[in-house]
């Protein structure tokens, strides 16, 4: 997170800020809403017109005039007058309470001038006070939030014809290995389609980045050299995918090493994605996600993931973290703290948490329905149904900040 840095602000057009992260805190310069109106159809009156009526004695009004929502009317409210109002338009003065159209009744042969009414009013009754949504000063959403549909709502009652959003972080993504076929192309002895960049470039989408797909690269190291070096000049942090670890034809570690990269960790206490390297090169991360599907699926989310976030003013901006119960037994040990894909499900209120399938790090089936990681730490023999867990939320805006205690150092 130290090389993590913040980005700049655009301006976007409010229809298609949604999803974007603010870039400002959305600050209320005026009430809302700004004038007393009425909250419902019928008629402005003076309350204290209304002080001696009864059910047996009822009082009568003389209407003076209409103000329907979006007019405004120019003559004071006076002794037993009454102005006929619709919902949202604004209290004449003199007025200070509505009754609603049905409790009142046309007095015979003078339809809209005069009417009845049978029951007394308190002053205010009715009203919609300016301010009582919220008053001029309110920080309504803050600066890193993601814009919802209400949040776009707000932007509009204030004004924001062009909101302040974080400009997008460009994260390249590029996949390397002689085995990748493209998505187009009929299986082969020995290759497998390419998945993990098209898994890659959603999960920048969905992150908040706005995503460049540089193609797939045969295990050639030069090639893969100058693909990566110019990948670099075109993005503020590229991903690459596979070769990675030690085989022979894992090209990473060199590259890295010739590009002058400096290599900030190139292996995590935990599965998968024990492989996940991050480097920097001239204030660039460089991040070496593993090839195996969920290894590379959860290298992203724990490592890049943040670094967008932190990118477009997020405050918390690691994947969010919290407790759910465990669906199931999860017998395998775990000699380092594990991720596991798990399915979140809703029980009466219960918040439970199972793997939503194979659990290799080789595995592609279980990331369909994966909306969250369960952590299961590091030394334990394996956990029961029951147990209550940590998770981590991946379809979550809200974050976490730092959530991680008792960190394994380094065994280099
Ligand atoms: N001797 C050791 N072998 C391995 C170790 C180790 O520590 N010592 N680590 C294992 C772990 S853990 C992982 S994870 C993998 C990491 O491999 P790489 O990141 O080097 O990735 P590749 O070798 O290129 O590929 C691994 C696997 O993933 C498939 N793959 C690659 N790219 C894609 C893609 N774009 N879409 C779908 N699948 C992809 C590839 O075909 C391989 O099957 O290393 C272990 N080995
Ligand atoms: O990075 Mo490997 O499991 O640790 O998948
Ligand atoms: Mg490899």
């Amino acid at each position: 997170m130290d090389f993590a840095i913040r980005g700049k602000v655009e301006f976007v057009a409010l229809e298609n800020s949604y999803g974007r992260f603010l870039a400002e805190d959305l600050i209320a310069d005026h009430d809302v809403p700004s004038f007393d109106r009425s909250p419902y159809d019928g008629f402005a009156v003076r309350s204290e017109d209304t002080a001696q009526i009864t059910r047996m004695n009822p009082g009568v009004f003389e209407v003076i005039g209409e103000i329907g929502a979006g007019s405004v009317f120019h003559t004071v409210v006076g002794r037993n007058q009454a102005v006929r109002i619709m919902t949202g338009a604004q209290l004449p003065e003199g007025a200070d309470a509505v009754v609603m159209l049905e409790l009142t009744k046309e007095i015979a042969g003078e339809e809209g001038k005069r009417f009845e009414l049978k029951r007394p009013l308190k002053s205010g009754e009715n009203i919609s006070f300016q301010g009582e949504d919220t008053k001029k000063g309110t920080i309504l959403a803050g600066k890193g939030s993601v814009i919802t549909p209400g949040i776009a709502a707000l932007l509009a009652t204030f004004g924001y014809h062009e909101v302040p959003a974080a400009k997008k972080p460009v994260i390249g993504v590029l996949a390397t290995g002689s085995e990748l076929l493209d998505v187009n192309e009929p299986l082969q002895p020995g290759k497998i389609r390419n998945s993990n960049s098209y898994m890659i470039l959603a999960q920048i989408e969905r992150a908040g980045g706005e995503a460049k797909y540089f193609g797939k690269f045969s295990d050639d190291l030069e090639q893969c050299i100058n693909a990566v070096r110019e990948a670099l000049s075109q993005v503020d942090l590229l991903i690459t995918t596979g070769g990675v670890s030690v085989g022979d034809y894992d090209y990473l570690p060199a590259i890295y090493e010739k590009l002058g990269a400096d290599v900030l960790f190139n292996k995590i206490a935990m599965r998968p994605g024990s492989v996940t390297t991050v480097a920097a090169l001239d204030q660039k991360l460089l991040v070496g996600l593993s090839g195996n599907p969920s290894a590379c699926f959860v290298g992203f989310e724990l490592f890049v993931r943040p670094v967008i976030r932190h990118h477009n003013f997020h405050l918390s901006p690691h994947v969010r973290k919290e407790k759910a119960y465990l669906g199931e037994d999860f017998s395998k040990a775990n000699p380092f703290t594990r991720f596991v894909r798990a399915e979140l499900h809703f029980n009466e209120g219960r918040l439970t948490v199972l793997p939503s399938g194979f659990d290799k790090s080789s595995a592609v089936s279980s990331l369909a329905e994966a909306n969250a990681l369960i952590i299961l730490p590091g030394g334990t023999r394996g956990y029961q149904a029951g147990m209550m867990v940590d998770v981590l939320l991946l379809d979550d805006q809200k974050g976490s900040d730092w959530p991680w205690e008792n960190i394994v150092p380094s065994y280099k």
